[in-house]
């Protein structure tokens, strides 16, 4: 086998990256490169900080926008909190639970139950399937018992459990006597409607406060971009890339995620092709390859109709001279593109339905609007995105490949290439 330090195959130096993990979508960022949230620091640290004194915390919950630092801002104070608690000799845990994954209390109860063990010298077996949730409680609380003064229970994407009763557990244990240690949560949702689907009894023992972050601006996602600039070698970022990137991602709602993602795919990008620098062009494209993937995530479980769908919209805004089409103006498009893939239309409310559930998803947004008593009112679809993202998005599926591209609708492309499709129909 050839020895892989020396095989001119495999470069041992990085042109573009230094240290590339620091823009890896689960990296928690050190203190030092956390900007701009101190309010909220001390907001967390003001509800769950009784903790390291010894006295019982106050439950909170989170909501904010994707990407605004819930997720980075919990842990960061959860940790601290412990090692403030550690000076003070009290012993305390930090759990952090992705009810996206574990949906079910069963789930919850049960990485809660093993993360517990992996943090102690708990002795007995936990087994991870064939048991019930109350099985795992009784393993929660005697390790509480014996190990703990106090937990901090970070429960993201808490919206995604199918019942909330873990919190009525939680937030109960102490005065059922199921152990003598604090307990504090801290529950993150997107969802600002959260608390109005928590049953009342539930609510009433969680009784937690509730903090709101907003989206970040422009300069603080520059910062943020800023602290993490040894990412890249030395001098790699051309003047300017930082300054775009966070006025993209500004633009979209203010997505630290989302920004770390662009300025991480731009030096792919350069990487890729072989620039020795990341330029403003490589992140408008990274920028697109973003939005693209987003979309063709968002969508990933949708019909071929609700893609042809979206598709026939996009290809309406592109080819007319309006943002915004009736129903009725999508289906006539939808029609002619299901005979270019030779696919059976479905009829015109299916379609309606079908545009319904992407307005839902945020692909589209759709406004009622009309026509006073005697006309009647009726929808009008737009697209939240650039058509030319859908178009890319939709063709990405290999059924529907076939579809003409952004440049053949838009007439940036010539029509005489050999397997042009014919567009009369979208006249
Ligand atoms: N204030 C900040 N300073 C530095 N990096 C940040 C900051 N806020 C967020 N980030 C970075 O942005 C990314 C997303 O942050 P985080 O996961 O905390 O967002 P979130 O609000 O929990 O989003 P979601 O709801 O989608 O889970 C992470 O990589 C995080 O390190």
């Amino acid at each position: 086998m050839a020895d892989q330090a020396g095989d001119p195959l495999f470069h041992s130096h990085d042109p573009i990256f230094n240290r590339k993990e620091l823009l890896h979508v689960g990296h928690v960022p050190d203190e030092d490169r956390i900007v701009g949230r101190d309010d909220e620091i001390e907001s967390v640290a003001a509800e769950v900080g009784a903790i390291t004194r010894g006295d019982p915390p106050n439950n909170v919950m989170i909501y904010g926008k994707t990407g605004t630092g819930k997720s980075l801002i919990s842990r960061h104070v959860a940790t601290r909190a412990q090692d403030a608690a550690r000076t003070n000799e009290i012993d305390c845990g930090v759990l952090y639970i992705d009810c996206s994954e574990a949906n079910t209390e069963t789930r919850a109860t049960r990485q809660l139950a093993l993360s517990l063990k992996e943090q102690t010298d708990y002795q007995e077996n936990i087994p991870v399937r064939g048991v019930g949730t109350m099985e795992y409680y009784q393993h929660i609380w005697q390790i509480l018992e014996a190990c703990f003064d106090a937990i901090i229970v970070i429960l993201d994407e808490i919206d995604k459990l199918d019942n909330s009763n873990i919190l009525m557990q939680l937030s109960r244990a102490r005065e059922a006597q199921k152990t003598d240690a604090y307990i504090g949560v801290i529950g993150i949702s997107n969802k600002v409607k959260y608390r109005e689907t928590l049953d009342e009894r539930i609510d009433s023992s969680f009784g937690h406060r509730e903090l709101f972050f907003h989206p970040y601006d422009a300069s603080q996602l520059r910062e943020i971009m800023r602290n993490r600039e040894d990412a890249f070698q030395p001098a790699v970022l051309e003047d300017g890339t930082i300054e775009l990137c966070a006025a993209l991602a500004a633009k979209k709602h203010g997505d630290a995620r989302k920004a770390i993602e662009i300025l991480k795919e731009a030096g792919e990008l350069a990487r890729r092709t072989g620039s020795e620098a990341v330029s403003e062009d490589h992140i408008q494209q990274a920028q697109e390859v973003a939005e693209i993937n987003r979309i063709e995530e968002l969508t990933s479980g949708a019909t071929v109709h609700a893609k042809l769908a979206l598709y026939a919209l996009a290809s309406r805004i592109i080819t007319g001279d309006r943002e915004t089409y009736k129903t009725r103006e999508v289906y006539e498009r939808y029609v002619g593109i299901c005979e270019l893939v030779a696919t059976d239309p479905i009829t015109e409310n299916g379609l309606y339905r079908q545009l319904k559930e992407q307005a839902f998803l945020g692909v589209i947004e759709s406004e009622k609007t009309g026509g006073g008593r005697s006309q009647g009112s009726y929808l009008l679809h737009r697209l939240v995105t650039d058509p030319k993202h859908i178009v890319k998005a939709v063709r990405r599926d290999s059924s529907l490949e076939e579809l003409p591209t952004y440049d053949r609708l838009s007439g940036s492309e010539s029509s005489s290439r050999a397997h042009d499709t014919d567009l009369s129909s979208f006249s």
